[in-house]
């Protein structure tokens, strides 16, 4: 784990001194967009037009964030449009490496053992944390996006007219409500868990665990009645907590202190999460060995043997029994 330094790498674990035992996630740096047409989107100075084959997506199996970018591209059809480099499951000293491993994709693009170095291509004196995802432009050797909330809004829409799957996960009408459930789900769940895990004090720890069981609690009420968070459609809100949902029994639980429920014990959370899991072309996204194997063999101050579970049991293909949810649920 570390960080560039006017784009020198150096060794460092997060600090969390200075934030009372707080683990406080940095904003990504690179917020370009692509666009239909090349226009600049929402944030960013530059547009990058949609092109078949122009772009590459730097990701690890292991990372929630960069979860949602595989995801989407996989359920936009965007495979064959989009090339994917995945680093190597173990993140140490040296960061994301592409070491040989089971699942890892080298970099054909810039031909990096380390992902730091992809960053420096892109910009040589670059200060900041090297993460996944990373949608990369091969035209213009630059980083267009590191903030997989922006790269899954690109990858809705952007390649639509050059024959991306149809289907909508950013939908006008439910753009209020995606919003708010966004907002709650990232603070409490998607970032939530990390900030219990990273916590180096018990304030800190239960100041994050609360409030995420509390979300927990409440998504499990609402989906109750709604087959997908918003009602009858899956949506990029969806797509954001089953990252987290996945991996939570089997790393959050254990390796975060996530422990007052597990996903297993919600009855609706836990059939949400096997619909999602079972839609076409999401179960080709999860691999399990670099989800565990990440978690616990690179955080080495939480974790320090490295030694990786080899529970729970968990059967994702089970029957979810949620078709019927198919109509809006009236209330929570
Ligand atoms: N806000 C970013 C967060 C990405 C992120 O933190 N990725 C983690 C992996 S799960 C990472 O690469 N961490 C390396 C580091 O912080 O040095 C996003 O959603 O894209």
């Amino acid at each position: 784990m570390g960080l560039l330094v006017d784009g020198v790498w150096q060794d460092q674990w997060y600090d969390t001194k200075s934030t009372g035992g707080r683990f406080v996630r940095k904003d990504s740096d690179f917020r370009s967009w692509i666009t239909a047409d090349g226009s600049a989107g929402p944030t960013g100075q530059d547009g990058f037009k949609a092109e078949a084959g122009r772009y590459h997506l730097y990701v690890s199996l292991a990372c929630p964030w960069a979860h949602r970018a595989l995801i989407m591209r996989k359920l936009k059809g965007l495979e064959a449009m989009i090339g994917v480099s995945t680093v190597h499951w173990r993140m140490l000293d040296r960061g994301w490496t592409f070491e040989e491993g089971p699942g890892v994709i080298p970099d054909s693009i810039n031909g990096a053992d380390f992902l730091h170095q992809v960053y420096t291509a892109a910009k040589p004196d670059y200060t900041g944390r090297v993460t996944v995802p990373v949608l990369w432009d091969k035209a213009s050797a630059a980083i267009v996006n590191n903030e997989s909330a922006e790269i899954i809004r690109m990858l809705n829409s952007a390649f639509d007219g050059i024959e991306a799957t149809p289907g909508d996960y950013y939908p006008e009408d439910l753009r209020p409500e995606i919003h708010a459930l966004n907002a709650l789900i990232y603070d409490t769940v998607n970032n939530g868990v990390y900030k219990a895990g990273f916590a180096t004090t018990q304030h800190a720890y239960e100041e994050a665990v609360r409030p995420l069981f509390e979300t927990l609690d409440t998504l499990d009420r609402r989906l109750s009645s709604r087959r997908y968070l918003c009602g009858e459609r899956m949506t990029e809100a969806d797509i954001r907590l089953f990252t987290t949902l996945v991996r939570f029994d089997p790393v959050y639980v254990g390796h975060f202190k996530c422990n007052l429920r597990r996903i297993a014990d919600y009855p609706h959370l836990s059939g949400y999460l096997r619909d999602l899991y079972q839609t076409a072309g999401i179960a080709e996204t999860v691999n399990m060995h670099h989800i565990k194997a990440h978690y616990y063999e690179s955080h080495k101050t939480i974790n320090p043997t490295g030694v990786v579970p080899l529970g729970p049991v968990m059967d994702l293909d089970a029957p979810h029994g949620r078709e019927g949810l198919i109509k809006e649920g009236a209330s929570e």
